[in-house]
């Protein structure tokens, strides 16, 4: 990282072009909304298969990311790194395929019924086994969504009992498959992932770096953020900050960038999800500045992530310049808008 002035609070911070290791891009109309918000800043996504129907096959990843380079506005460069959402039915050949295409990069577990259109997830992870091992033996990597959802687990240690039950075992039973824990909100997970050996990684989001749960209920209901895995206390979040901050290269940067519709959100059972991709550096870079750690910044968005999937650096750069402008309270999204969050308030960095 490159400052304008040698010291900790620099008016501006040059890094190298960064990747979205986490990335939901919707499909259609939304697609073309919020796919620029994303090229301007990231060189490469990881995106996420949660559509419906989802992601399942091969053949059907790669007619999505046809449909994702064609939304591309002329002159972004922008490469979506497809996943495959496994179910309880995905045959090991179909991992073979996935691998052979050298465009589909992971494969995505969602616990049936964890989250926005997991229903079509896995119901219990033995029944994958024969699938799972073909996942670790062609060194592809697993991204789990870390949240058990049993009735008897209270919502908000859903992630740090999915470390007992389901991730212990499951990289017991394969201590070479490459781990990806999605989205990490507590404290036992930045733990587990720091200290557990072998293959694994994790991805830290904005919102999970600079606010607490009390965020959802100050001055009444917010639902902007509300998101899976929910916000946790701030106890949890110091220990995200840590982590993300600790120059420890297993940590890397995915904005679970989530937009749904303000009518879906702003509503009776509102979806779970933030929306990011309008300004996620500048998010990123506001979290770190706060911990003191802006020259962290870089390897946790431009090299973590490439290192672990094993691809190359980015070769550009982005420039973040220290300035104060107001966010747009909501932005066009397809036939609806899209509300970012901290949508029509101030924010203090700014990608030039
Ligand atoms: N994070 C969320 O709250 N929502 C995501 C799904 C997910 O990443 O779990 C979505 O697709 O809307
Ligand atoms: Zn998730
Ligand atoms: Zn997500």
């Amino acid at each position: 990282m490159s400052n304008s002035q040698a010291n900790s609070s620099p008016s501006s911070i040059t890094l190298t072009r960064p990747d979205d290791w986490h990335l939901h891009l919707r499909d259609g109309a939304t697609l073309a909304s919020v796919l620029p918000h994303t090229a301007r800043q990231f060189r490469r996504a990881i995106v996420m298969p949660n559509l419906k129907p989802p992601v399942t096959t091969t053949s059907q990843a790669a007619a999505y990311r046809e449909r994702i380079l064609a939304a591309l506005p002329e002159g972004m460069q922008f490469e979506p790194l497809m996943t495959l959402y496994l179910t309880d039915n995905t045959p090991p050949d179909e991992i073979r395929r996935a691998k052979d295409s050298g465009f589909i990069h992971a494969v995505k577990l969602y616990p049936a019924g964890a989250t926005t259109n997991s229903d079509a997830g896995v119901t219990a992870l033995k029944k994958c086994y024969k699938t799972l091992e073909v996942i670790q033996e062609v060194g592809m990597p697993f991204l789990v969504h870390g949240e058990v959802t049993d009735t008897d687990i209270d919502l908000f240690d859903r992630e740090a009992v999915f470390i007992d039950r389901v991730l212990q075992p499951l990289r017991h039973d394969m201590p070479a498959l490459k781990v990806v824990f999605e989205h990490i909100t507590t404290r036992d997970a930045a733990q587990y992932v720091d200290e557990a050996e072998g293959p694994i990684g994790a991805t830290i989001t904005a919102h999970h770096l600079l606010y607490n749960r009390n965020e959802i209920f100050k001055g009444g209901i917010r639902p902007h953020f509300y998101c899976l895995p929910v916000l946790k206390r701030e106890e949890h979040r110091q220990a995200l900050v840590r982590a993300a901050t600790s120059g420890n290269t297993k940590f890397f940067l995915g904005t679970d960038s989530a937009p749904h519709p303000k009518g879906l959100k702003e509503h009776a059972c509102g979806c779970a999800g933030c929306y990011t991709a309008l300004h996620a550096m500048e998010l990123y870079a506001q979290a770190f500045e706060q911990a003191g750690a802006l020259d962290k910044l870089e390897a946790f968005a431009s090299f973590n992530g490439p290192s672990f999937y094993q691809l190359p650096r980015n070769t550009g750069t982005v420039t973040l310049q220290r300035e104060s402008w107001t966010l747009p309270a909501e932005v066009p999204m397809g036939e609806a808008t899209v509300v970012p969050l901290n949508g029509g308030e101030q924010i203090h960095w700014k990608l030039v």
